[in-house]
Parts: structure tokens; sequence; C-alpha cells
């Protein structure tokens, strides 16, 4: 396929997404996030030769919310190594992505990085020895730098918006805390998360910062060969919560979800991709953005499954 085609096969995917009459429903315990359209759809995708190529809503800004727990990872994993692994599991989740439940039936041990509590250890391990505004400041920084773009920012309304009604949020930090798994005050550790879930990226910009996980040569250079495999092996197995396996089974490609909508997938040496779409499916993932990144995996046969590839 040359690359006119992929620019038509998204420009295609995009018509077929605004046909769809079910897209989902917009996360609403977040007011903030309750405001956006349903009907907003974008999508870009980056190739290793550097090019990139975008449809629809492609440099809107959305809050990446729990994609921003792939930041926190990449952190923590290059500071931490294996360390990080005495706090948090890597095997993926049964329950929904901000249960109480699983928290405590693990004993205070989140089963993966990327469920609420899981992300909330590695953000009150990358606080240790600095104050919350550094903390926010070195995300931002490796995210910009990763995106080869500084005008990525936080939405201070949305990370106050999920302050006040984050209740899961609170419960599971303190639960942490109870099991002697959070070193910080619950406020502050949530403060941190609350703030880097707000951040806002197109998906031009987040197709721009998944190129190191692709392993493109022009990527800048941020996260060590094996610290990204295991990023990208996490995102496979527990990128869309209880919701990774049938993600699997109908995509096939490394991705992280955010209740925002959007998701970012890597297709290691071949693709960076992000798509938005703010209608989610039951376990909290865009149901419209998983619908197309099937199409386009199964168009290009681009899940790491496929045979031909
Ligand atoms: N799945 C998500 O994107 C969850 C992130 C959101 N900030 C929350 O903690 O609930």
């Amino acid at each position: 396929m040359s690359k006119t085609d992929l620019h038509q096969t998204l420009l295609d995917i995009c018509a077929d997404m605004a046909g769809c009459n079910d897209k989902g429903a917009v996360a609403n315990y977040i007011p903030e996030l309750a405001k956006v359209s349903p009907d907003r759809f974008g999508i870009s995708v980056c190739l290793a030769d550097g090019q990139q190529f975008s449809a629809g809503d492609a440099t809107a800004r959305f809050s990446v919310q729990s994609v921003s727990k792939v930041f926190t990872l990449a952190i923590a994993l290059g500071r931490y190594g294996d360390g990080l692994w005495r706090r948090v599991g890597r095997e993926p989740s049964t329950h929904e992505f901000n249960s109480v439940q699983e928290l405590e039936l693990r004993k205070g041990i989140p089963p993966n990085p990327f469920v609420n509590a899981g992300a909330l250890v590695t953000t009150d391990m990358i606080l240790a020895g600095s104050t919350p505004a550094e903390t926010l400041g070195e995300m931002l920084r490796f995210v910009r730098q990763a995106a080869s773009d500084d005008d990525i920012l936080i939405d201070p309304a949305v990370a106050a918006s999920e302050t006040i009604t984050g209740h899961k949020n609170w419960a599971l930090a303190h639960f942490l805390a109870s099991f002697k798994n959070l070193e910080h005050p619950c406020e502050r550790t949530l403060g941190v998360y609350f703030h880097h879930c707000a951040i806002e990226m197109t998906c031009e910009q987040l197709a721009h910062f998944g190129r190191f996980l692709a392993g493109f040569s022009h990527s800048p250079s941020l996260v060590s060969r094996d610290n990204v495999r295991s990023i990208n092996a996490l995102m496979m197995t527990c990128g869309h919560y209880n919701g990774s396996g049938e993600f699997a089974y109908r995509v096939g490609i490394p991705a992280k979800s955010g209740v925002g909508g959007g998701i970012l997938a890597i297709l290691p040496g071949k693709a960076s991709i992000a798509v938005w779409s703010p209608g989610l499916n039951k376990q909290g993932n865009s149901l419209l953005g998983t619908r197309a990144l099937e199409a386009l995996s199964k168009s290009l046969e681009w899940s790491v499954f496929d045979s031909g590839r």
C-alpha cells in the first residue's frame, strides 16, 4: 500500500465513523469531560520514515487522561527499573479500571501500572524527592521532548473538576496508604495524578509522542530499549483494563486508552497511531477509537498477530 493509500484509508475510516449511530457514552464522572461532543473524531499516524498522515479532528486538543499512565510508567521505570515491581504488578486486571475491590483482594499491590491504583503508585514513586510542581514539570518536559512540541499543557479546569468528583480515586489512595503502598500524603499524590491526567494533546502530538515506543530512528531517545519493550508489553496486556483481551483480539496492537476518548497505539518498527473519539464503551475505552483501529489494523494487516507481517 502506498502512502497516499494510507491517507485515503484514514479518510475512509473517518467517514465510516461519522456514520455510526452508537458513538458510546462520554465520561460524566469528571464533569469537565462531559462537556465534549461525542461527534468528535480524529486520527493520526506517524511512520518509520518520518511521514505523518491525519484525518478528522486530528489537531483538536483533548484530555489524555489515562494515556498519561504511559508517561508516569516510562519515567518510573527509568528511575527505579525492576524495583518498580515491588509495589505494583504486571498482570492484566479483571475488574474495572478504578476498582477498590481488586486492590483489596491483592492486598494493596495494584495489578499493573495502567489501572488507577497502579498509576497512583507510579505517580507516588516519581514524586519522591521533588515537589508536585517539579514532578509535573518533569513529566511535561518528557512529553514535550518525545513529541518534539512545546505546546503541550495541563488544563487546570479538568484537574480541578476531578479533584472534587474523583471519589473512587480518593478511596484508592487511602486504601493504598492503609497498605503502606503510598509514601506521600494522599492529597499530594492525587494532586499530581489528577494534573497529569489533565494534560491536553492533539492526535498529531500524541502520535508524534509515540515514536520512541515504535523505535523510530528519528525519535528522541528518552527511554532504554529494554524499557520500551516492557512498556509495549504492558500496553498490549493491560492497556485497556479488563477489555485488553478483547482489544488484542480485535486490533492486535499494543495500546493505551484514556477516558477522554484517546488511544495511543504502537506498532513496533512501523507506526505510532493516535485516535480520539470521546464516547466510551462499558470498560471506559473509546468505542469508535477501538472500531477505527480495528478497521485500520485489518485493512493494513497491522495486527502484531498477522501472519503476513
Ligand atoms: N481510565 C481513565 O482514563 C481514568 C483516568 C481518570 N483521571 C480517573 O482517574 O478516573
